[in-house]
């Protein structure tokens, strides 16, 4: 998969993909990840990218030619790829959309700067897309946080097959449950018999009560949207009773 990232601090971008996951993923081939930098578009001698907002108001805005120049030049290099901007004005990133991006050839992600970018940029832009409801400097963190996310739910890309089938949030929407590790004990507190137990089917069980469980206290929300078998049903009741003791 490629993603071309338009940014005007492409080390932001580089200096991330030389390690973890995404590193991995470039190292191993199942991702190329490209910059493009608007100031190598830019019509005059200072590299300019930005001016001063008509009608006034405060701060730069990024300007449209040597964005669109820039576009154009990941266009063809990524042909078929998607434009998405970055911005707090797009839908909200939720994992069901990372797995669907997944699932493209390439992805084009503008990073903006400034107070934003000339509204005449957008013609070329397929898709805002927002990783949260605040304000950051700038697009690089969204976009290196939505490439991440995708990348992480390539075949082949992450250690153990499961680990992303396994993420809480790939599991149908539920947050995860508890997780232990060696020592045993610590401060006094040991680590729950079902998952010492070796009894497989009882330790899923028991997993998935506890996502129930946290996910019905944490974020109801987020169970609404999911229709719970009758053995989920009977898991979280159960699940309810004990914590009611
Ligand atoms: N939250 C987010 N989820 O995606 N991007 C963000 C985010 O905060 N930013 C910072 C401002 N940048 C420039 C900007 C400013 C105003 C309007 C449009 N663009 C975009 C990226």
């Amino acid at each position: 998969m490629r993603f071309d990232i338009i940014t005007i601090f492409p080390e932001l971008i580089h200096g991330y993909l030389r390690e973890g996951v995404l590193g991995r993923g470039q190292a191993k081939g199942l991702i190329q990840v490209h910059t493009w930098n608007p100031r190598d578009f830019s019509d005059n001698a200072y590299r300019r990218v930005d001016d001063r907002p008509f009608g006034g108001g405060p701060g730069m805005l990024m300007m449209a030619p040597p964005l669109l120049a820039a576009i154009a030049a990941a266009r063809a290099a990524n042909p078929g790829a998607p434009v998405l901007y970055l911005s707090p004005q797009g839908q909200r990133l939720q994992q069901s959309a990372v797995q669907d991006f997944a699932g493209v050839e390439g992805l084009i992600l503008l990073a903006g700067r400034y107070e934003g970018i000339d509204e005449r940029v957008l013609a070329e832009v397929d898709a805002e897309w927002s990783i949260g409801d605040y304000v950051l400097a700038g697009g690089e963190l969204p976009a290196l946080v939505l490439m991440e996310a995708v990348a992480r739910q390539l075949p082949g890309l992450l250690g153990h097959a499961d680990s992303a089938a396994e993420d809480s949030f790939a599991d149908a929407g539920l947050l995860d449950c508890p997780h232990y590790t060696r020592p045993e004990v610590v401060g006094g507190k040991k680590v729950p018999e079902v998952l010492l137990s070796g009894d497989h089917a009882r330790i899923r069980r028991w997993r998935l009560q506890q996502s129930l469980g946290r996910t019905a206290e944490r974020r109801p929300d987020v169970l609404a949207q999911r229709v719970l078998s009758a053995q989920e049903q009977q898991l979280l009741e159960d699940y309810r009773r004990q914590d009611g003791e």
